[in-house]
């Protein structure tokens, strides 16, 4: 995909992701492989920088996560990032111990060095994160220190005969000022990367890869939900083998109001892939009828959604492949992210048997969401269909609390449908990760008309996020609540009272169920 592969080794950081994020923002290809990855795939691969993160253990503790002294020695570039440092440290002959005094949050760094290719360019004070509870006491012969704080004396150190750097902050964090100079700094002058990853030469590459795979005569389905990720691997596959790609998009009546309507437009308009859509409402909600249990539904769910695939595909006859929008986090959670070699035998469509006999294609499985989006731009996908925010495949079974039925589905779409128009009115879509109205399963007492009520509530929910996994809840205006909630207890019958969620996640999850 690129001659200039970056390594960031994981030995657990919270922050890995957010590593590799930064250094592919600076167009640099990163993958990010496990402590134990042998030393001879570095040089298979051409690795042109190292990356070693940060993470909870103590490089002196029995159990620590280590890695192959010899990386070292591969003249292959290496930056440490707090853990990584330490063990760089450690391992080389320095002394790395618990400090006198951690440092948590906020520091400032004082430059001692400024003409160190590390460093070049940063204030001779800076504002950098810290998080550690052991220091580098001594470092390994050979280096020296390059920058300091009040706690630490040693917060940057470097040989740079052997190109070795360690750095005791969190350089990949937006608290630390200058972090991106940092980074950009090891990766540009201190490696002489160039930096040549664009979105053009992902689509190139992915297009090429997948022709590899499926052949001159394979046949390939996608299971579209109109989702931003299955949404751009099927144009991409579309790209590599044409008509050979069928869509399938199952309606399991569980979608938002007009939704089914606008995927299928969409894509037999604008993109002219072949689709088929299966409309499955009646047969999801016979399955749901009378279950309560949130795990229950999903599972239910889940395995409708396979038999309606299997039928298809059964249908459709002699298809060998399964297009699926995996993408990095997915990945990398599900700790296959060896190399990149490791192929993921599961999916994400909820359990595909294996005697449905398909071989899966998964061409975003190294991108993270942005650069899913960036690369859905790039193919012409319209801006509504790549900005969208993410939709759980359960769909309103799980916002509709307890019981799923058509009445209580026919209430949360109306509701739910008020809350987008007005936060795409108030022009707030965009700054919002993911927005969506729950209706729970119990009633309280309002006024309406000078007559007493006895209706459900709405409960909106919108949240700020990078990645789904922790979550902010959006700061409305007052005033764009106001309308939402009048418009909501105006317009929709059997609801008299709207409340705003504003719990993050953690200790919430996003969704209600
Ligand atoms: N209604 C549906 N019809 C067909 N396939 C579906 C449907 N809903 C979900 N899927 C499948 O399940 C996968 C996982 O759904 P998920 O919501 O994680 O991804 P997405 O819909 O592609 O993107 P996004 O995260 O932006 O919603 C999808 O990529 C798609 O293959
Ligand atoms: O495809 C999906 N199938 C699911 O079963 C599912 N459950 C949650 N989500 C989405 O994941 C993100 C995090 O959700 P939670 O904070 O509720 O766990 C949010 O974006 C949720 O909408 C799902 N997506
Ligand atoms: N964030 C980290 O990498 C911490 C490293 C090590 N556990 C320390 O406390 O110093
Ligand atoms: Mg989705």
């Amino acid at each position: 995909m690129s001659s200039e592969l970056t390594v960031v080794v994981d030995f657990g950081a919270q922050y890995n992701q957010l590593i590799a994020r930064r250094i592919r923002e600076s167009r640099v290809y990163c993958e990010i492989w496990p402590p134990t990855t042998p030393v001879e795939q570095y040089r298979a691969r051409n690795v042109r920088a190292i990356v070693l993160s940060g993470g909870p253990a103590s490089v002196y503790a029995e159990s620590a996560p280590r890695i192959d002294p010899a990386v070292f020695e591969l003249g292959i570039p290496v930056l440490g990032i707090c853990y990584g440092m330490q063990l760089m440290a450690y391992e080389l002959g320095g002394d790395v111990r618990r400090a006198e005094r951690g440092e948590y949050g906020k520091a400032m760094l004082s430059v001692e060095v400024p003409d160190s290719p590390l460093l070049r360019g940063l204030d001779p004070v800076t504002q950098v994160w810290m998080s550690h509870g052991d220091s580098v006491i001594s470092p390994p012969p050979g280096f020296q220190v390059l920058a300091r704080t009040d706690a630490t004396p040693t917060a940057v150190i470097g040989d740079p005969a052997r190109r070795l750097y360690g750095v005791q902050f969190h350089p990949e964090v937006v608290h630390t000022v200058q972090g991106k100079q940092v980074l950009e700094n090891f990766l540009f002058r201190v490696c002489g990367l160039r930096g040549d990853w664009t979105v053009d030469s992902v689509i190139d590459s992915a297009v090429a890869a997948v022709r590899r795979q499926v052949g001159e005569t394979g046949r390939a389905l996608v299971a579209l939900s109109g989702g931003v990720d299955s949404s751009v691997a099927a144009v991409l596959v579309h790209r590599a083998i044409g008509d050979r790609l069928t869509a399938i998009f199952v309606d399991h009546g569980l979608l938002r109001a007009g939704e089914a309507e606008q995927v299928t437009r969409t894509f037999r308009d604008h993109f002219h892939i072949p689709l088929v859509h299966v409309d499955a409402a009646d047969r999801f909600l016979a399955r749901l009828r009378g279950v309560t249990d949130p795990e229950e539904k999903r599972r239910i769910v889940g395995r409708e959604f396979i038999r309606v695939f299997e039928e298809e595909a059964r249908r459709l006859g002699e298809v060998g492949f399964l297009v699926q929008g995996t993408i990095y986090p997915d990945v990398v959670e599900s700790g296959a992210s060896g190399g990149g070699a490791v192929i993921k035998t599961h999916h994400n469509v909820g359990g595909i048997p294996e005697d449905l006999g398909l071989e899966l294609v998964e061409p975003l499985r190294l991108l993270f969401k942005d650069e899913v989006r960036e690369v859905g731009r790039a193919l012409g996908l319209p801006d509504e269909l790549v900005g969208r925010h993410p939709f759980p495949g359960p769909g309103l079974a799980i916002r509709v609390l307890g019981e799923v039925t058509p009445e209580r589905l026919a209430i949360l779409r109306q509701a739910d449908a008020i809350f987008l128009e007005e936060i795409r009115r108030a022009g707030l879509y965009d700054r919002i990760w993911q927005a969506f109205a729950v209706l729970p399963d119990v009633r309280s007492v309002g006024v309406m008309g000078d007559g007493r009520t006895y209706a459900y509530p709405i409960v909106l929910r919108a949240v700020t996020s990078e990645d789904g996994m922790t979550a902010d809840f959006f700061r409305f205006p007052y005033e764009v609540l106001e309308r939402i909630m009048s418009r909501i207890v105006g317009e929709v019958p059997h609801v008299n009272r709207v409340v705003y969620d504003i719990t993050t996640k953690p200790p919430g999850t996003i969704e209600w169920e």
